[in-house]
């Protein structure tokens, strides 16, 4: 896209330089030289007595041109001048210069660009500008000097505060904080920036140095206490991180020794986290997340969702009702049917408590709450079902009975209404075969529950159109999903990779390693729970129907154990009944359950594959290997059979919808960063020693072979999708 940085003199002196680099006008490496240019020249001219610099478009700054980063980290280019900007460009050329420069900022000034801004002598802020450093939720640091100036302007607690979480503040909190210096509507952000910056040079405001001012600073040992408070926080709630502590490493150089010194500390820990594993993560999942929808083969074709109005829901059941409420929470219209006049009071009893249960946290007000639900209405018959332009099936996992429902949407709907199921096993062609409407019929699989949890996998078959799936797409943006394209086969994308998850920890299990060692784990590792703490979670009695359709799909690579017969035979259902590995109380807290040490052993004696017949010697790093590995062998396959457009979808979906942790990057970006020969030697070590539930997939083993990343596009399979 065309960018541009501008200068334009007017006859009262002052210079305005713009920014234009569409979208969010990012801070390119280019433009920044061009901003820089800019200045100097307007520093040189007679006519100039001082600057204004702004965004086009309404927007000042997204920040650094975060696209730059990924060839910084794969080596491909080294920082260059961004390791020079928060000196040569922030603070001699702008800072420094003997003009004032005013920040006008509309919109966004994030990262970056808020560091730009926050370099200049003052700024003006229209009244919905956002204003914050999201930096560390890129795994990286504010590194324009936004550590240093941040404090500066709103004091330690609130400037730590805001980078922690990575949360901007609207105008009129930056104002009261002393980050903003006047808000003025839209139209007048350009005179009153330019008035703001005559008046320096007149004397009439005061020239002030963000990177000087220590007014705002706490005392030397109120700031040490704060900064150590901070650190003490990071590393209990996000220990595997270490670009939070980089930051407030920063931060106290500068309290301690000077803005200057901090800004060249800020630059050294910048240049590092950078290029930082955490960093590879999240960038790429800031990516993953907004590729899902660019689709290869639809993308292209132009179309335009259609507009969807009214959704009919197929079941008021846990799924179902989840569903209703996510549609609702959006403004949707909706038809909750039920087969009779309990279930469906039932269904609607959910939605009630789903919504319920924001009043009671206060993100919902009575009369919201009111609203939302007059937006449900039930039903018991089809008879409405005209009216609607989407329906979602979220009956029991029963293929008769989905056949039967299918064949009775298609009698009842509009010829143009999506047909739509949430199926999370059954394939589709199987759900459509009594109806002559396969064009139309698409898998909506959201996960439990749904009105929570940010994923929403899409399943297309061969013959789904792609003004159906281009539909469904813009449904699950506008409900505030991420919507993942999949192709149909058991288990689709994410409960498809993640099924070796559960099976090598039983493994494990059987080979002696204790369970809660290895959900402690795991979950350190940065899962949200470990395999046997989820299984509590899900339930043993759907574990074992999930299951048995792994079974059948991929016999050749599945570890069967007694140990889940077991433990359902002695009534230990999980979570649903108080006790499953774990015991709970009422408020659902897990602890450890002695009892099930018997059924335990039980089931690794029937195994009968401890070496020797002792349990197996493992590090913490085998445990999460063992567990991690066997995952990315599935996800290869996904890859190989092309049941996703690309990896970074396995990536996002890893993340949304198993709780992947994202500072790792997703499944497959992880895997290209441990790296795929290495994963697939370890594999084909445990193969010899405990079977081919560990064999590495072709792909795995070519991709280890030839040194092309697992990410890598695939160019000549055939694609299932
Ligand atoms: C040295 C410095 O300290 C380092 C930095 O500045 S790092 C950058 C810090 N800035 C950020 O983290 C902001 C990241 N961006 C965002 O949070 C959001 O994109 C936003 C709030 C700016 C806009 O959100 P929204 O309007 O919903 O649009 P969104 O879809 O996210 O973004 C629009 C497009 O801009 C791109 N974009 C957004 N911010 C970008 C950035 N900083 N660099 C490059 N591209 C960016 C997105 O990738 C997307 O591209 P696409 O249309 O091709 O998918």
């Amino acid at each position: 896209m065309a960018w541009s940085v501008d200068m334009d003199v007017g006859a009262d002196g002052v210079a305005v330089i713009t920014i234009n680099n569409p979208p969010v006008n990012s801070l390119a490496i280019h433009v920044l030289l061009a901003l820089k240019e800019k200045y100097i020249e307007a520093n040189a001219r007679d006519d100039v007595k001082a600057i204004v610099v702004t965004g086009a478009n309404g927007r000042f700054s997204g920040g650094f041109d975060i696209s730059q980063f990924p060839k910084m980290q794969e080596g491909g280019s080294n920082q260059g001048y961004l390791n020079q900007v928060s000196v040569d460009l922030m603070i001699e050329t702008i800072e420094e210069a003997k003009k004032p420069s005013v920040a006008a900022v509309a919109g966004l000034a994030l990262g970056g660009g808020l560091e730009l801004a926050m370099s200049c002598h003052a700024r003006i802020a229209t009244p919905k500008a956002q204003l914050g450093l999201p930096e560390l939720q890129l795994g990286i640091i504010p590194g324009f000097g936004g550590t240093q100036r941040l404090p500066r302007l709103v004091g330690l607690t609130k400037a730590i505060e805001m980078m922690l979480l990575s949360k901007p503040i609207a105008s009129e909190e930056g104002k009261q904080l002393g980050l903003v210096d006047e808000i003025v509507a839209p139209n007048d952000l350009l005179t009153a920036a330019r008035q703001w910056a005559l008046d320096i040079v007149s004397g009439k405001k005061p020239r002030l140095s963000s990177l000087q001012r220590t007014d705002k600073l706490e005392s030397l040992g109120e700031a040490r206490e704060i900064i150590k408070f901070a650190r003490a926080q990071v590393k209990r709630t996000a220990p595997n991180l270490t670009h939070p502590l980089l930051c407030l490493d920063a931060i106290e150089e500068g309290v301690v020794s000077g803005g200057y010194a901090g800004a060249l500390k800020e630059a050294e820990v910048f240049a590092a986290a950078v290029v930082s594993d955490n960093a590879k993560g999240l960038v790429n999942v800031f990516f993953a997340q907004r590729a899902t929808t660019k689709v290869p083969g639809i993308a292209e074709l132009g179309l335009k969702p259609r507009k969807i109005q009214k959704v009919a829901v197929v079941g008021g059941g846990l799924m179902g009702s989840g569903i209703v409420t996510a549609l609702i929470l959006s403004g949707y219209s909706v038809l909750l049917k039920e087969i009779n006049d309990k279930f469906l009071q039932t269904g609607l009893g959910r939605v009630k408590a789903n919504l319920q249960s924001r009043v009671k946290k206060g993100k919902m007000s009575q009369e919201k709450f009111e609203k939302t639900m007059s937006l449900v209405t039930g039903a018991l018959t089809y008879d409405d079902f005209k009216s609607v332009d989407l329906v979602i099936e979220a009956v029991i996992e029963n293929i008769e009975l989905k056949q039967s429902i299918f064949s009775d949407l298609e009698k009842n709907c509009r010829t143009d209404c999506i047909l739509s199921t949430n199926t999370s096993t059954i394939d589709l062609n199987l759900v459509g075969a009594k109806t002559r409407s396969q064009d139309r019929i698409i898998g909506a699989h959201f996960f439990s529950p749904a009105h929570i949890m940010p994923l929403l996998e899409i399943v297309r078959t061969d013959k789904t159109s792609p003004q159906v799936i281009v539909d469904l797409m813009a449904l699950g943006k506008a409900i505030k999903k991420t919507p993942v394209l999949v192709g149909n086969c058991t288990g689709f994308a994410v409960n498809r990779v993640f099924f070796p998850y559960t099976m090598a920890a039983l493994m494990l299990s059987d080979l002696g390693v204790d369970i809660y060692r290895i959900d402690n784990v795991i979950k350190s590792w940065g899962m949200p729970m470990g395999p046997f703490r989820l299984t509590d979670l899900v339930g043993f009695g759907v574990g074992v129907a999930v299951g048995a359709q792994f079974v059948n799909s991929f016999p050749d690579r599945v570890y069967i154990t007694h140990l889940i017969p077991n433990m359902l035979e002695a009534q230990r259902l999980g979570e649903q009944n108080g006790k499953g590995f774990y015991l709970y109380d009422e408020k659902r807290k897990a602890r450890p359950a002695p009892e099930i040490k018997d059924i335990v052993k039980q089931s690794q004696a029937d195994a009968g594959i401890m070496p020797n017949g002792k349990p197996l010697a493992v590090t913490d790093q085998d445990i999460v290997e063992m567990i991690m590995f066997p995952v990315v062998n599935e996800a290869c396959r996904v890859l190989a059979e092309k049941i996703v457009v690309q990896a970074s979808d396995l990536d996002i979906a890893s993340v949304l919808g198993m709780g992947f942790p994202p500072y790792r990057g997703g499944i497959v970006c992880w895997a290209d960063i441990v790296g795929p020969k290495y994963i697939a030697s370890r594999l084909n070590t445990w193969t010899k020693a405990y079977g081919d539930f560990f064999k590495p997939c072709a792909f795995l083993e070519e991709r280890a072979a030839s040194g092309v990343k697992l990410s890598a596009p695939i160019r000549d399979s055939k694609s299932r999708l």
